[in-house]
């Protein structure tokens, strides 16, 4: 790998310089620079239309050197950019995450970048609009105009498309060349409804809290506080305190649940402009708020995943809300962990950096217990007591459209106190698996090979791996017989099953479903504030929900996400019940929990009956040890894709025979995608850096073999794809 320089920034020399040029392609094999010669000013940072073999290409300047290096070079076709769209930081760390994840740099900078912004968008070009804008006051005008003229001249400068609704006469103004027409991006609006700021006195132990992470030598502290100690409120006056310091702070939330909250509370509190950030924004809209931070007009950015990317100046704070959380791993090229990046960016800008979450990962709380990150700790809730967790055990309880007897009940009183009930079973559609009871035949994706789930709604069959719809023509392909099997549920038949029990009740589902649309989370989580009496969903509903009046929280098929084989099912699991159970008794109501469960004595729901999140670390601590899973050991797995199965074997068997000196799992069948069959090799080592330079080194091993076997590497997977 070649290291990057960042000498010689600018070149003013007009005449000519030759630029190093990363170009737009997927091949790994070409991640390195090319060499162009620019005879315009250029920086480090700007893209660049180059030719490449009988393309032409977009690129990122990477260095520019006043000397040639290379002979008979071809030139630059058209520097696309005035000004950098990357500053040197943001290049710098676009190079680390690729060497530290195995992917291109190309791949990275196009992540960094809003949509608008990436080396070839021709889908998403930034919208403009004309502003009318004060030219020359001295013109000769007649009354009539002038008239016209004094009564929009407060408003200057104003869209042009309002002033020719104002006025009539807007026309002559611009010819006589009172007014010039300017064009400015588009401003969109991101509509958020305005909630009061609730101030209160600190409880001791956020009090202890702040005091420890202002005061402390730490850069990075794990915020540990049971569900509703009050994290939030912490954040906010870490926040405030670097903002009276003049510098940037960035919250980080999951995609997308927490998002509309999180952006509430901290509008409500600091009363100023920010920037928000996440996947429900449209391209125009991203590049709006991007800019707002490129052009320091906001202090705070409240976002997701890739807001970690923002363009900051003067960074004093970085608080990532939910750290656990899955989203903040992406999960294509490339691969990067957000809390990987927020450590690079808090390097560079001297700040600190607060992880927070009631059910810490692994990974982090193993950090904080070493010492390596600051552990501070808020074992009380602001409320009540914690929730009382009710182990269902459905090899005993009677059982009635999937709902225990024990959890019917409790709906009914709660709905009888007018209480709100939130119901979670992790799997959306009707029926999870369609199977003809004359033949058995069961539906499945030809591309992926899964069981198809039936969605009611719009009466057709969906695979939840890759998205593929089918139409259903309720017959059966093989036999022709009309009559299925009615097994399992999700989501969409609780609901039904719930409105035909409890017909007053008012339901919402909130799932990936019934979120499909722009702004739909935040509009169903205000539904069911304000006249919801059941929140039915999918995990969306364990997350960071903050309602006073929920009473009940039921969780159906508790032990699905137990029963994946994977080494990180019993952290998702235990994470997954512990923040659910956390949704209720959040006001004044006592909060009781039911988990319909197979395993009453399985470890995890030992530590969730007691709220005990050490308990749980402890033995699953012992767990990975014993088989060598992280944090004890760092992973990746690269999975080989081909039409042909053997040839993807081969190709794994080839590599795992290249890394002899690691330890390598597998070669073993995974699921397919796109009709294609995957293999999965899993390779583990305790040094980190070797594990990197092994995996590059694998990549070129393959280049050289001229492998046409499709590979995908993942750095630190979340939990193994199967
Ligand atoms: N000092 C305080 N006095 C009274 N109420 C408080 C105080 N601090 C926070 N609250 C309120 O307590 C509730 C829970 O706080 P918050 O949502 O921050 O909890 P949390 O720790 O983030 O919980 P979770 O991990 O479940 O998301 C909120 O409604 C918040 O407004
Ligand atoms: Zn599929």
């Amino acid at each position: 790998m070649q290291s990057r320089r960042l000498k010689d920034k600018v070149c003013y020399n007009y005449c000519m310089s030759y630029i190093n040029v990363y170009i737009e392609h997927n091949s790994l094999a070409l991640n390195t620079t090319f060499t162009y010669a620019c005879d315009q000013k250029v920086e480090v940072g700007c893209r660049v239309r180059v030719p490449f073999g009988a393309q032409d290409l977009i690129g990122f300047v990477e260095s520019v050197d006043v000397l040639p290096k290379v002979k008979n070079i071809k030139s630059v076709l058209e520097v696309l950019d005035t000004k950098p769209l990357l500053n040197e930081e943001l290049m710098t760390l676009a190079h680390t995450i690729s060497q530290n994840y195995v992917c291109s740099v190309i791949s990275v900078l196009k992540t960094m970048l809003p949509p608008a912004l990436r080396p070839s968008s021709i889908e998403h070009k930034i919208v403009y609009e004309d502003w009318a804008v004060l030219n020359d006051e001295t013109v000769a005008l007649t009354p009539k105009q002038k008239e016209a003229f004094a009564s929009i001249r407060d408003q200057l400068p104003m869209k042009a498309s309002i002033l020719r609704k104002k006025i009539s006469l807007s026309r002559p103004l611009f010819e006589k060349g009172v007014l010039s027409l300017e064009k400015r991006v588009k401003e969109s609006v991101v509509p958020m409804e305005e909630i009061e700021d609730s101030s209160f006195v600190l409880t001791e132990e956020q009090q202890a809290a702040i005091e420890n992470i202002e005061k402390g030598k730490n850069t990075v502290y794990l915020l540990h506080g049971v569900t509703g100690s009050g994290k939030t409120e912490v954040f906010l006056q870490l926040a405030k305190k670097v903002l009276s310091e003049g510098k940037q702070v960035l919250f980080l939330v999951p995609e997308i649940g927490l998002t509309p909250m999180m952006i509430q509370r901290v509008k409500a509190r600091f009363q100023t402009k920010i920037a928000i950030y996440h996947s429900s924004l449209n391209a125009q809209e991203k590049y709006e708020q991007y800019q707002l931070v490129k052009e320091n007009k906001v202090s705070i950015v409240v976002g997701t995943r890739s807001s970690v990317f923002m363009p900051f100046s003067n960074l004093g704070l970085i608080l990532m809300d939910e750290e656990h959380d899955s989203s903040y791993k992406q999960d294509s090229m490339p691969r990067y962990h957000t809390r990987d990046i927020v450590m690079e960016r808090a390097k560079f800008h001297h700040c600190k950096v607060v992880l927070s979450s009631a059910t810490p990962s692994l990974d982090s709380y193993a950090r904080a217990y070493k010492g390596v990150y600051q552990l501070v700790t808020l074992t009380k809730r602001i409320s009540l007591q914690m929730p009382k967790i009710h182990l269902v055990d459905m090899k005993t309880e009677q059982v009635e459209n999937g709902l225990s007897f024990s959890l019917i009940n409790a709906i009914q009183q709660a709905l009888a106190k007018h209480q709100q009930v939130i119901l979670l079973l992790n799997r959306r559609g009707y029926l999870p698996v369609v199977k003809c009871t004359q033949c058995e035949e069961t539906f499945t994706c030809p591309d992926c090979g899964i069981a198809l789930t039936y969605h009611k709604k719009e009466d057709l069959l969906m695979c939840h791996c890759c998205g593929r719809v089918f139409y259903f023509d309720h017959t059966c392909p093989k036999c022709h017989s009309h009559s299925f099997y009615r097994l399992g549920m999700g989501t969409e038949k609780l609901e039904e099953n719930l409105q035909n029990m409890f017909p007053k009740a008012y339901i919402v589902r909130m799932d990936a479903d019934s979120t499909r649309k722009k702004n739909a989370h935040a509009k169903l989580l205000k539904e069911f504030e304000e006249k919801g009496d059941i929140l039915v969903g999918t995990q969306m509903v364990a997350k960071g929900l903050d309602y006073q009046r929920v009473s009940v929280v039921g969780i159906l098929q508790a032990d699905a996400s137990l029963a994946r084989i994977d080494y990180q099912s019993a952290e998702t699991a235990y994470s997954m019940l512990e923040q659910a159970s956390g949704r209720c008794g959040r006001g004044q109501i006592e909060g009781n929990v039911y988990i319909q469960t197979f395993e009453p004595d399985h470890y995890v729901m030992r530590s969730v009956i007691q709220h005990d999140y050490f308990s749980f670390f402890s033995k699953e601590m012992k767990y990975r040890h014993l088989g060598m899973y992280p944090p004890y050991v760092y992973l990746c797995t690269v999975i080989y894709q081909d039409k042909k199965e053997e040839n993807a074997l081969q190709t794994a068997q080839e590599a795992k025979a290249y890394l002899s000196d690691l330890k390598v799992l597998g070669p073993i069948s995974i699921s397919m995608r796109q009709q294609k069959a995957r293999v999965r090799l899993v390779i583990k080592s305790k040094d980190k850096e070797l594990l990197t330079q092994r995996v590059w080194q694998l990549v070129h091993h393959h280049m050289r073999l001229k492998t046409t076997v499709k590979q995908d590497i993942n750095m630190y997977p979340f939990g193994l794809e199967e």
